[in-house]
C-alpha cells in the first residue's frame, strides 16, 4: 500500500510504550517502533532474532558487555515494512513487575527512544499507508467496545468495510472527473450527447448511493456511543425501582415519598447485544422546590434528547397526559387494573412489586435496542466526521448535476473527490489528526 501522499515524511525517531495495562500480571509487553529499532533492540538483547518469531533472550542494559541483567524476555523483532506501524519495530515480552517495566523503560530512553503519545503507533500505522482513517478509527472504537455489536461494527471497519465503500466512491469519481475532463475538450458539435448522458447517470448514481449511506437511521453511530433510554413520568410511579431492576442493582434510592429522585441517575446496561444507557429522572409535578424543578428541568431534557423514552405512571393515581413518542407503562397493577389504552396509545401493564408483565416490558426494551441499531446493506458511518464529509460529497454532487456548463461542473466534481479523501485520510486530514489520535490510549 503506498504510504498517503499528503503525510510523506522522513523516518521517524523511534517510540516505546507499555502495551498491556498496568499493574502486576503474567506479561507485560512493551513495544517500540520507529528508526533505530534494529540498533536498540541489538543493545538490549545481542544479535536480532529471526524476525517475527518468538524468541528467547536475555535481555540488559548493554548486552555486548553483559552490563546490568534487566529480565528474561520473548522477544519478537518486525521489520518495516510488514509490521503494524510500517516501521522496523519489536516487542518485549517481560515478567510484569512494575521494577521490570521501570528498569527496562529506563534503558530505552538511555537508548533514545522517548515514550510514546496516545495512538501514536497506529498514527504511524496510518502514515505508513498500513491503514486508512476509517480503520484507525475502526481500531480506537475495538479497544472501547463494551458490547457484541460495538465488536462487530468496530471490526469490520477495521477491517476496512467502510474505507472500502469510500475508496470505491472516490474510484468512480475520479473516473467520472477524467471523463468529464475530456469532455470538455471536445468541440461542440461532435459531443456525441450519449457520453455526457452516462456520465450525468454515473453521477446520480453515485449521489443516490451516498444519500442512501447518510440515510442510515444513525445506526452506526448509535451503535458505537449506546443508546440512551430515559424513564420519566409522575412522582412514586417506581421509576427509581425500574432502573435498580435494569441495573441489577440498587443504584437509585426507592421510598414512598414523593419527589425522592431530584437528579438524574444513568446507568449502562447491555440489552441484547447493545449497550443502552437507562436514565432516572425526577418525578415530573409543579414543584415550589427549586432543586426539584431543575430535577423536572432535566427530566424534560431527556424526554427530547433520548433515543427512547419510557412513560411510567401508577395504577393507583390519576392517569397522565402520553408524551407523544414515549412509550405508557402502567406500574402497581397489584393494586389496580392498567388501562388498556391511554389517549389512544396502548399500554403495558407491569407490578414491580409482584413481577407482572416484567419479562414482557424487557423484551419490549431489547425489541426496542435492536431496531434502533440493527440494518441491512453497506456497513454504516460510525461518527458525526463520517456524516460530514459524505454530506459534503453529496452536496457538491448535486451542484454538479445542476450546471448546464461541464465547464462548471468540474470544480464541484473536484469538491466531492476531496470531501471522500478525507473520511478515508488520504486528503487535507492534519488538521483532524490530532483529535482522532488524541483518543486512542497509550501503547496504541
Ligand atoms: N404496590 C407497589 N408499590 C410499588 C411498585 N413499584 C414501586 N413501588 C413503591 O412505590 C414507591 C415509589 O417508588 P420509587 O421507585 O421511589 O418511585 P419514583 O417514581 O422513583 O419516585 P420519585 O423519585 O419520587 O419520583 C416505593 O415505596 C416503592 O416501593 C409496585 O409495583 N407496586
Ligand atoms: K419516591
Ligand atoms: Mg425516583
Amino acid at each position: 500500500m503506498p504510504s498517503n501522499a499528503s503525510l510523506q515524511h522522513h523516518a521517524l525517531p523511534p517510540v516505546f510504550a507499555l502495551a498491556t495495562g498496568s499493574g502486576r500480571g503474567a506479561i507485560a509487553i512493551i513495544r517500540v517502533s520507529g528508526a533505530g529499532s534494529d540498533t536498540i533492540l541489538h543493545t538490549l538483547a545481542g544479535r536480532l532474532p529471526f524476525p517475527r518469531r518468538a524468541s528467547f533472550r536475555k535481555l540488559w542494559r548493554n548486552a555486548a558487555l553483559h552490563e546490568d541483567h534487566l529480565d528474561d524476555a520473548v522477544v519478537i523483532w518486525s521489520p518495516g515494512p510488514n509490521s503494524y506501524t510500517g516501521e522496523d519495530s519489536f516487542e518485549l515480552h517481560l515478567h510484569a513487575g512494575p521494577a521490570i517495566i521501570s528498569a527496562v523503560a529506563d534503558a530505552l530512553v538511555e537508548t533514545g527512544a522517548r515514550p510514546a503519545e496516545p495512538g501514536e503507533f497506529t498514527r504511524r500505522a496510518f502514515m505508513h499507508g498500513r491503514v486508512d482513517l476509517t480503520e484507525a478509527e475502526g481500531i480506537a472504537d475495538l479497544i472501547e467496545a463494551e458490547t457484541e455489536t460495538q465488536r462487530k461494527q468496530a471490526l469490520a471497519q477495521a477491517d476496512g468495510a467502510l474505507g472500502s465503500l469510500y475508496k470505491n466512491w472516490a474510484t468512480r469519481l475520479r473516473s467520472v472527473l477524467a471523463q468529464q475532463e475530456a469532455l470538455i475538450d471536445f468541440p461542440d458539435e461532435e459531443l456525441p450527447p450519449e457520453v455526457e448522458h452516462a456520465l450525468l447517470a454515473e453521477i446520480a448514481t453515485l449521489n443516490t448511493e451516498i444519500r442512501h449511506h447518510l440515510a442510515d437511521g444513525e445506526r452506526g453511530e448509535r451503535i458505537r456511543r449506546g443508546l440512551v433510554f430515559s424513564i420519566v413520568g409522575p412522582p412514586n410511579a417506581g421509576k427509581s425501582s425500574l432502573l435498580n431492576l435494569l441495573a441489577e442493582r440498587d443504584a437509585a434510592i426507592v421510598s414512598p415519598i414523593a419527589g425522592t429522585t431530584r437528579d438524574t441517575i444513568e446507568i449502562a446496561t447491555i440489552l441484547a447485544g447493545v449497550k443502552v444507557t437507562f436514565v432516572d429522572t425526577a418525578g415530573l409535578r409543579e414543584t415550589s422546590d427549586p432543586i426539584e424543578a431543575e430535577g423536572v428541568r432535566r427530566a424534560m431534557f431527556h424526554v427530547e434528547h433520548s433515543d427512547f423514552v419510557l412513560q411510567l405512571f401508577p395504577s393507583d393515581q390519576p392517569y397522565p397526559t402520553v408524551i407523544p413518542q414515549a412509550l405508557p407503562v402502567c406500574n402497581k397493577t397489584d393494586l389496580a387494573p392498567a388501562p388498556a389504552t391511554l389517549d389512544q396509545h396502548p399500554v403495558l401493564g407491569i407490578s414491580l412489586q409482584n413481577g407482572d408483565g416484567v419479562a414482557e416490558l424487557r423484551k419490549t426494551l431489547e425489541r426496542e435496542a435492536l431496531k434502533l441499531t440493527q440494518g441491512s446493506g453497506p456497513p454504516p458511518l460510525t461518527r458525526a466526521r463520517h456524516r460530514a464529509a459524505a454530506e459534503a460529497a453529496s452536496t457538491s454532487l448535486e451542484a454538479a448535476l445542476s450546471m448546464d456548463w461541464p465547464e462548471m461542473r468540474g470544480e464541484e466534481l473536484r469538491l466531492a473527490m476531496r470531501a471522500l479523501g478525507r473520511l478515508t485520510g488520504e486528503v487535507g486530514v492534519e488538521d483532524i489528526l490530532d483529535t482522532i489520535f488524541g483518543q486512542f490510549c497509550i501503547g496504541k
